[in-house]
């Protein structure tokens, strides 16, 4: 767990626990015992710490904190251990030194860092502090203002950051380790006071309290409902106020408020939810661990909108050679201008980092109407309307024009995919990749193979999500998959409070207080009206195929709000109207404000159907929108289009501004406990027959008569046979 080796006068210390080198129980004892080994040898003169295989540590073993015998709670000793040696000890940083490996890096008396090591502290993203005294040591070294951001945003910065920072005294470009054992050397007899951090002073500012405050409230509106950032920005605020040893205290004793909230262990969740969401399967047998991917030399993407012009920008900023097709100049210059203005505020983001974007070479980006152009690409995204016919339009051609191999990709929301690839002679070759608005910024692709869908094609689709930055889940075809299936029943409680006496602004502002980042009707009005509208009319449940004599709220004997329906042909589409359900400054504009018209709208629309308006508290508008969404979930995992919670939960979280700290709707609901879930659903069920959303899903009424079982044996709780649940 660490290796001890003693050379001539230095002693190494080798942190050992693949893949990462996190910081377990074992790895702990070990250290602790090589430093006392060291100590001990009158013929060991120094010291130096590094990892295995080129990693030094990405602190403490994230599954210890939810352990009863949690290994984190040493870690602080041991730093102190390291830094109160007699003799120096030299940390040899290589590939990532984060949370508590940063924090034991803190503690040796030198700090030398390969070029390419990153370091950061981010205990923040994981619900928790750097509470290895890390909150105390840091700001001594790089002051106040650098040590707060790193600290409370937990991004992971370069070496070369680090050494004009003061984190690291040196970076090198060869052998890190051979290094770090020459300075071990040269330091050996130089005094040891100046490099204990514990004794040094936190650096002043001359505004120190005015900074502190402005800080704060940044902190606070980033934090969005997540209580780490604010209690690690009052442990540096600490530093700044009391000695190290109080502050070490007030450090530990705001770790444990962090520890016991609920909001570590959900974040912790999510960090795990991302990695197993990984090993995808699916219900034939494919997996990720027999299936490999095809490689992507060359892509397309067809139809410049806005999805299309945010897959390319993506595409190009993850250095693929990509062909962009429209159907005419027009669209294709317009689509191409738009394109260009992406990629340039890409580029001036990325300005001074390593990377550069290459988008002007037509080598690597080319424009064209011409489908022909793809014949030599590896992959199609299709990213046109979302419109069946035309999709398999595009499909048939692409099968005849592309060659054998290709995947051919749809960017659908909704859509089947098995219809879709049955316009092709390789329905293989074919899935779905959903990508979110704005696609280059938004993490999740939904990745979607339909009955005929070859485990290479999935890999593939996963590879490529790997290589975009963003997070691959693999789900099963049904309409609007798993994001979209469990998001109708959400809006559809909200339309149906507002026809019952609640209002948009009400609403919103229940689901913007449990955490997400806007509530449905700001969301829908950002989004668009008129495209759930045109999905509405293309089913039949609205415009000239509505069948004559259908009753206004009633589609195939279950409730039906034609709300929103009657929005759109007032030509209120939400923002880009600059009317939706609410008002805007103007076509376009973003700030939404609650519409008198609005109210009086919702007013008449009661009084011509009969329907009695009442007060609906807060309780009521969050159980209905989040509980008959959850339940939406069981019934996904029942039928297998899902292969366990955690990949609803991802989804969530990356795709739909779901809070983290809450650790997706599935672990919500384990939270909030099933038996609690079922029984709301039970009662609002009854009180809205006609709302088959709110009937609670044969799955979550099992796993309550087996005993409400936590979350990860939920799955094992559907058998074969009960798989039709
Ligand atoms: C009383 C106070 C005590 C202590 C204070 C200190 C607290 C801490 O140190 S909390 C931990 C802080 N560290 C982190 O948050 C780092 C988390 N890890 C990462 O960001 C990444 O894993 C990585 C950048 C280190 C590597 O990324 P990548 O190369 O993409 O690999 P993976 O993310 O897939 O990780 C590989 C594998 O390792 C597991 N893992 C990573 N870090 C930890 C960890 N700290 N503890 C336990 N396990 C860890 C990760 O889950 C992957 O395994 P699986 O695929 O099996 O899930």
């Amino acid at each position: 767990m660490a290796q001890y080796a003693r050379g001539s006068t230095v002693a190494v210390i080798r942190l050992c626990n693949p893949p990462v080198n996190a910081l377990s129980r074992a790895v702990l004892q070990a250290l602790e015992d090589g430093l006392k080994k060291a100590d001990a040898d009158p013929s060991v003169k120094a010291v130096m710490i590094c990892g295995e295989n080129g990693k030094f540590s990405a602190g403490a073993d994230i599954r210890g904190f939810s352990s009863p015998e949690r290994s984190g709670g040493a870690l602080g000793p041991i730093v102190s251990l390291i830094e109160s040696s007699e003799k120096p000890v030299v940390a040899a940083i290589e590939g990532v030194a984060l949370g508590g490996g940063l924090e034991v890096a803190l503690g040796c008396h030198y700090r030398i860092a390969h070029m390419k090591a990153r370091m950061g502290l981010p205990e923040v993203t994981i619900g928790l502090l750097p509470g290895a005294e890390g909150t105390q040591r840091l700001p001594r070294l790089i002051g106040v203002p650098a040590a707060l951001e790193m600290i409370t945003t937990g991004k992971h910065i370069p070496a070369t950051e680090a050494l004009k920072l003061g984190l690291v005294d040196e970076i090198v470009e060869e052998n890190t380790i051979e290094a770090a054992i020459r300075l071990a050397n040269k330091v050996i007899g130089q005094p040891l006071g100046p490099r204990r951090l514990s004794l040094k002073p936190v650096p002043k500012l001359p505004n120190m309290e005015a900074f502190l405050d402005k800080a704060l409230v940044k902190v606070k509106k980033q934090a969005w409902g997540c209580l780490a950032p604010e209690l690690c920005f009052q442990a540096v605020r600490a530093a700044t106020e009391r000695p190290f040893a109080e502050g070490v205290r007030r450090e530990r004793e705001l770790f444990q408020v962090l520890l016991s909230s609920g909001q570590a262990q959900a974040l912790q969740y999510a960090f795990f939810a991302e990695r197993a969401v990984r090993r995808w399967a699916t219900p034939s047998g494919a997996s990720w661990s027999s299936a490999a991917p095809q490689p992507v030399r060359k892509a397309a993407v067809i139809g410049l909108g806005t999805m299309g012009r945010g897959i390319v920008t993506c595409l190009v900023k993850a250095n693929i050679p990509l062909v962009a097709l429209e159907q005419d100049l027009e669209n294709l210059n317009k689509g191409r201008k738009a394109v260009m203005v992406l990629l340039e505020r890409e580029a001036m983001k990325m300005e001074g980092g390593a990377q550069t974007l290459d988008f002007h070479n037509p080598a690597r980006l080319q424009f064209t109407v011409d489908f022909d152009q793809l014949r030599d690409v590896d992959l199609v995204i299709e990213a046109v309307f979302e419109n069946m016919a035309l999709k398999k339009e595009i499909f048939h051609k692409l099968s005849k024009i592309c060659k054998p191999g290709a995947l051919l990709c749809t960017n659908t929301s909704a859509l089947n995919i098995d219809e879709i690839a049955s316009a092709t002679n390789h329905p293989q070759q074919v899935i779905g990749t959903h990508f979110f608005s704005p696609a280059h910024v938004m993490r999740l692709l939904e990745i979607i193979y339909g009955r005929h869908t070859s485990p290479t094609a999935i890999a593939t689709a996963m590879q490529l999500a790997k290589a975009l930055k963003k997070v691959g889940v693999v789900v099963g075809n049904c309409f609007g998959f798993v994001g979209n299936r469990m998001m109708f029943p959400y809006i559809q409680q909200a339309v149906f409070l507002l026809e019952e006496g609640s209002r948009p602004e009400a609403v919103d502002q229940v689901l913007e207080d449990f955490g997400f980042k806007i509530g449905p009707f700001r969301m829908s009005d950002l989004a668009g009206l008129d495209v759930g509208w045109r999905s509405r009319k293309d089913q039949g449940l609205t415009g000239p195929s509505l069948p004559a004599g259908t009753p206004a709220r009633q589609r195939h004997g279950q409730r039906y709000s034609p709300l929103p329906d009657l929005l759109c042909e007032q030509g209120r589409f939400g923002q880009k109207t600059g009317r939706g359900w609410y008002q805007y400054e103007k076509a376009g504009g973003r700030t939404a404000t609650p519409d008198p018209w609005l109210l009086n709208f919702l007013s008449q629309y009661r009084d011509t159907h009969g329907i009695k308006t009442r007060f609906i508290d807060q309780e009521e508008i969050l159980e209905r929108c989040l509980f008959s969404l959850i339940n939406e979930g069981f019934a996904i995992l029942a039928e297998g289009i899902a292969s366990g919670p955690e990949h609803l939960d991802v989804i969530y979280i990356n795709g739909y501004g779901w809070p983290k700290h809450r650790g997706g709707p599935m672990f919500y609901a384990s939270t909030v406990g099933l038996p609690r879930v079922l029984a709301k659903l039970q009662k609002y069920s009854e009180a809205h027959p006609d709302v088959p959303g709110l009937r609670p899903s044969a799955f979550l009424k099992k796993l309550v008569a087996v005993g409400n079982p936590p979350l990860k044996e939920w799955m094992s709780y559907l058998s074969q046979q009960s798989s039709k649940l």
